[in-house]
């Protein structure tokens, strides 16, 4: 059965935990948002894992060099997955994947600004990467005639473990279970809506019907 991941695209960690409290009984993976890191560090990861020990919580880390440094600090945090741009080198995921090997977690490769997202989703797999995010980030999503269908379609086509990030809504989380992507992203569709706890609830319904 596909998880469903809440990407928490907040600033503040106090602001994260209320909403992550609200829909935790919804979500399998807890992200912590690049911008959220970035105000928070890595005290803001080790909040989040002490608050939901149960829960597996990622780091969108984003890292596009030194990967086994920056995966150590995510994992030493608390975190569970970390994300590696898929864009950097192979020795960077590579990197990356012995952290996670030598802390028993994983990354997560994403493929935010790649042109061949299936082959590098395959490529990532072949280094370790435990799943690879097909990724259109919020800037790709503001473009005109930006359709998370692309990402829906190249899920289908990699025969290789994804998860889906770009727009992941009520209206389109169907068809990205049916597309066999094991993880589905919402971030704005959980935390801009009126109530984040129902907004989580009827994803997670739709993801298991
Ligand atoms: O990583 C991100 C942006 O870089 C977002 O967290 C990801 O795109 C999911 O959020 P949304 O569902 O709002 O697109």
């Amino acid at each position: 059965m596909a998880k469903l991941q809440v990407a928490i695209d907040l600033l503040k960690i106090e602001d994260a935990i209320a909403l992550a409290t609200k829909v935790a009984p919804y979500v399998d993976i807890i992200e912590l948002g690049t911008p959220l890191i970035k105000s928070e560090g890595l005290s803001g990861i080790r909040k989040m894992k002490d608050a939901f020990p149960d829960k597996l919580v990622l780091a969108d880390f984003k890292t596009a060099d030194a990967g086994e440094l920056e995966a150590g600090m995510a994992f030493g945090a608390g975190a569970d997955y970390v994300t590696i741009l898929g864009t950097t080198g192979d020795s960077t995921i590579a990197g990356a994947v012995k952290a996670a090997v030598a802390n028993g977690k994983g990354v997560v490769v994403d493929t935010i600004g790649v042109k061949d997202r299936v082959k590098r989703a395959k490529e990532a797999i072949a280094l370790g990467a435990e799943f690879v995010e097909l990724h259109a980030g919020l800037d790709e999503q503001a473009e005109d005639g930006y359709s998370i269908q692309v990402l829906i379609d190249e899920a289908a086509r990699a025969g290789v473990k994804v998860s889906i990030a770009g727009g992941v809504n009520s209206s389109s989380i169907t068809a990205v279970k049916q597309s066999g992507a094991i993880v589905a992203v919402a971030g704005a569709a959980i935390y801009g809506a009126e109530d984040p706890a129902q907004a989580a609830k009827e994803l997670k319904e739709l993801l298991n019907a």
